[in-house]
């Protein structure tokens, strides 16, 4: 261990500890916790389905930067750079698109069997996996509906798809002997004001009553639904809105997905936990950074991140919650827009445990909102840094920036020379 790493870390919990704040056990804590990578970063949200089909649904990535994955094998190459440079055990989050096999399979006949290069590979490296259907970027949702979508036959195809993403989902939980997620999202809506808001919504209800009625074991396998506000050509109205999958979720057992960008611009997630967490069974979080839209940003440490750590924390809401990704940045370095945005959902959550929140606490039930503020800007300034430096090196992973090196090394050696 580095000599000035330890030292400051002393130093710095023994400034906790004055507070009653235990620094070792937080940095256990901390361990513990997992953060789901998305692949999707990788390969700006390609898949390797059908490479040559355009992204739509409603989302975009923008940028250029040269060696996005164009294959498995390099995706899983530049996951596993990433995840050498983040502290701690985590899971990768899968979409359907991003299966490995030879054959030519088609999304509503997606088995387990594909999946098993990516089983492998999770065994070997001690991941998680978690999964998505794939329902966008398809000829079958080319007008914008999928499992809400007037025609039967076209819902079918969906229903199917999502029914088999389940037993894939159920299968990576079994082999990997921790629960698997499995998210719906649907870009479903409609660019223009509708006439019906009704019947949609009626057929996706019943497109997902469909989808959960066979129980699988909720040890290995959870299922989650997502809401969205607008999407690019869905501005007017979103089939699966929050209210939806509000009342979906809680009705159904199923967990609720928040994700940072699926609001009103000025609506935070963080003010929603506390809320959904006494009435729904699991929360799963998508968390991003939305610029002025739904703009997927790699995730910064900036106040909306901080207050999802505080509300995890404050409210002992980590064990129901699990935490994954959403972000799609080209127009960087794709391996260091993963490590920027993992390190910071970690750090943020280490930064919210080393709050003095039983003072706070009560200074706020005793009414002393001058203490509250005080304190809370006070610990603004406390050295977390130097805890954070070292649970970096106690993980094995580079202190602060010196990840970077490695990355652009990676980038000469290895991204650089992908066509
Ligand atoms: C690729 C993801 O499934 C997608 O980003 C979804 O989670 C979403 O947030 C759509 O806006
Ligand atoms: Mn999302």
């Amino acid at each position: 261990m580095q000599e000035n790493v330890k030292r400051n870390y002393e130093a710095a919990k023994a400034q906790y500890a004055e507070h009653g704040i235990d620094v070792d056990q937080s940095l256990k804590q901390l361990a513990q916790i997992k953060i789901s990578m998305h692949c999707w970063q990788g390969d700006d949200v390609r898949g390797f389905l059908n490479r040559d089909q355009d992204l739509t649904g409603g989302i975009s990535v923008t940028g250029n930067y040269p060696g996005a994955a164009r294959t498995p094998a390099e995706l899983r190459a530049d996951l596993e750079k990433a995840l050498s440079l983040i502290p701690g055990k985590h899971k990768v989050n899968l979409h359907a698109i991003y299966v490995d096999t030879d054959e030519k399979v088609e999304l509503d006949r997606l088995e387990p069997k594909h999946f098993r290069r990516w089983v492998d590979w999770a065994k070997e490296q001690g991941l998680g996996l978690d999964f998505n259907p794939t329902c966008f970027s398809h000829e079958k949702s080319s007008d914008g509906f999928t499992l809400s979508h007037p025609d039967p036959e076209i819902r079918r195809f969906w229903i199917d798809h999502c029914k088999a993403s389940r037993k894939i989902s159920a299968y990576f939980g079994e082999q990997l002997g921790q629960t698997c997620v499995t998210n719906v999202w649907v870009p479903d809506g409609f660019k223009d004001t509708p006439v019906d808001r009704m019947a949609p919504r009626q057929r996706l209800k019943e497109s997902l009553d469909e989808i959960f009625a066979e129980e699988l074991n909720p040890a290995y396998h959870l299922d989650a639904v997502e809401s969205k506000l607008f999407g690019i050509g869905s501005e007017a109205y979103v089939v699966g809105s929050h209210e939806f999958y509000m009342g979906y979720g809680i009705r159904n057992n199923k967990l609720i997905c928040l994700d940072a960008g699926h609001f009103h611009p000025t609506e935070v997630i963080s003010n929603k936990l506390s809320s959904l967490a006494l009435f729904a069974d699991g929360i799963l979080l998508h968390v991003s950074r939305p610029m002025r839209w739904d703009s997927d940003h790699v995730v910064v440490m900036d106040d909306e991140l901080l207050a999802i750590g505080q509300e995890l924390v404050r409210g002992d809401l980590l064990g129901k919650t699990h935490i994954g990704l959403d972000f799609f940045d080209a127009s960087i370095n794709r391996v260091a827009a993963w490590v920027i945005g993992t390190r910071n959902t970690i750090k943020a959550l280490l930064r919210a445990m080393l709050e003095p929140v039983d003072l706070l606490r009560k200074a706020e039930l005793e009414g002393d909102y001058t203490t509250r503020l005080a304190i809370a800007e006070e610990f603004k300034s406390y050295p977390f840094g130097a805890v954070w430096d070292y649970y970096c090196e106690q993980q094995g992973v580079p202190v602060r920036e010196q990840w970077l090196a490695e990355v652009k090394a990676y980038e000469q050696e290895v991204l650089l020379k992908r066509g």
